[in-house]
């Protein structure tokens, strides 16, 4: 068994192919962009945080192989990489958002008279390695203001959590998002039980969250996507907690087919609804989550468990693999600088973000 998305060092990575867990453990070499983009679009690798590292690693190998010595064909080349890897999936931002900081990166590098093009190689670099090291830092602290609000509103000594999808090891570099709050909550010893639906078409929960809780021995059940309503009626769930792909100025979140029914089952329960992502994963220049883009996913997705048919033949299919919860559903947003409601996003976001709209 392993945890470990993502292995790295200078010049040669491998990602884990999530396609054949749980049962098997491989990992695929990543030589370059076109191995990047085909690893995110074929999700072998997923999750925002992940995709967003996978492919500007891919890049920075692909980048140390070329003997290019003209810096403004450096330039050139970095930009046109960069924007196919943002190609592979569209809903997550968080791989668009970093390509848009390292072309200003490389702008700023190319532009600079005294740095030499090694030195331009080697920072570059740098600034991408740097990645892997933040999304862990942030995902401990997401994991502590996770763990602080929930038990703040937790009643009794020991919390019954409900999460969707895959948002931990797997689905980053490293603890997890929405799953990082399950780990601290399990650290505090005030965890009592973890329910993690199965996630369909791609089984995310079944195959990779059932996978991260079982080898930590955290107590958890997998339920069917269905169940959600019944858990809530029958369980006192104490907070729900998912992660995201792209989060709008307004806080409206586009997540993982099958949040927003959950988020509006908690509201009819008087159940908290937390949503908990990086900074990273907020799209300011977007107004509202209607307009986040929906990636459509193969009807084989649907129709086949691997290569066993499992929908009649013939039948049409419709495979969104993300929807929008409105932020009136959602209690607040956790982050590395801690838990805000939608409406203070506005306020936390740096003002020099790369997303923020230029006024
Ligand atoms: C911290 S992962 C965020 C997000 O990504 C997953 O989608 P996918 O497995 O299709 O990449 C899911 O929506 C997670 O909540």
């Amino acid at each position: 068994m392993s945890l470990e998305s993502i292995k790295y060092k200078r010049g040669k990575l491998e990602v884990l192919d999530q396609l054949l867990l749980p049962l098997q453990t491989k990992y695929v070499k990543v030589e370059g962009v076109e191995d990047g983009w085909k690893v995110i679009n074929k999700m072998q690798v997923r999750g925002a945080p992940a995709i967003a590292i996978v492919g500007c690693l891919s890049l920075a190998v692909e980048l140390l192989k070329d003997d290019i010595e003209d810096k403004k064909i450096m330039r050139q080349e970095i930009e046109g990489k960069l924007n196919y890897l943002v190609s592979a999936r569209p809903t997550a931002v968080n791989i668009k958002l970093a390509a848009d900081e390292l072309i200003n990166l490389a702008n700023t590098l190319n532009a600079d008279e005294n740095v030499t093009p090694n030195e331009f190689k080697e920072r570059f670099v740098i600034s991408i390695e740097n990645m892997l090291i933040k999304d862990i830092e942030d995902n401990k602290a997401i994991g502590k203001f996770g763990c602080e609000a929930i038990l703040n509103n937790a009643n009794d000594g020991s919390v019954r959590i409900l999460t969707h999808c895959n948002t931990g090891s797997l689905a980053t570099a490293g603890y997890g998002t929405a799953l990082g709050v399950i780990r601290s909550l399990n650290e505090s010893k005030k965890l009592e039980h973890v329910y993690c639906t199965e996630t369909r078409p791609y089984n995310q929960g079944a195959r990779l969250t059932a996978y991260e809780l079982v080898h930590e021995k955290i107590p958890a059940t997998l339920i069917v996507d269905s169940m959600v309503s019944a858990l809530m009626y029958t369980r006192n769930i104490t907070a729900v907690v998912v992660g995201a792909d792209r989060v709008a100025a307004n806080g409206d979140t586009a997540n993982k087919i099958g949040t927003y029914q959950i988020a509006i089952v908690a509201k009819h329960h008087g159940v908290p609804f937390y949503v908990a992502a990086p900074l990273s994963s907020i799209d300011m220049s977007l107004t509202s989550g209607d307009r986040i883009k929906i990636e459509e996913r193969p009807d084989r997705e649907m129709t086949h468990i691997g290569e066993h048919r499992i929908a009649a033949p013939g039948i049409s299919c419709w495979n969104p693999s993300f929807d929008v919860t409105p932020t009136n559903l959602i209690t607040g947003i956790i982050t590395e600088k801690g838990v805000f409601t939608p409406n203070q996003l506005k306020d936390v976001i740096p003002k020099d973000s790369a997303v923020v709209p230029k006024s």
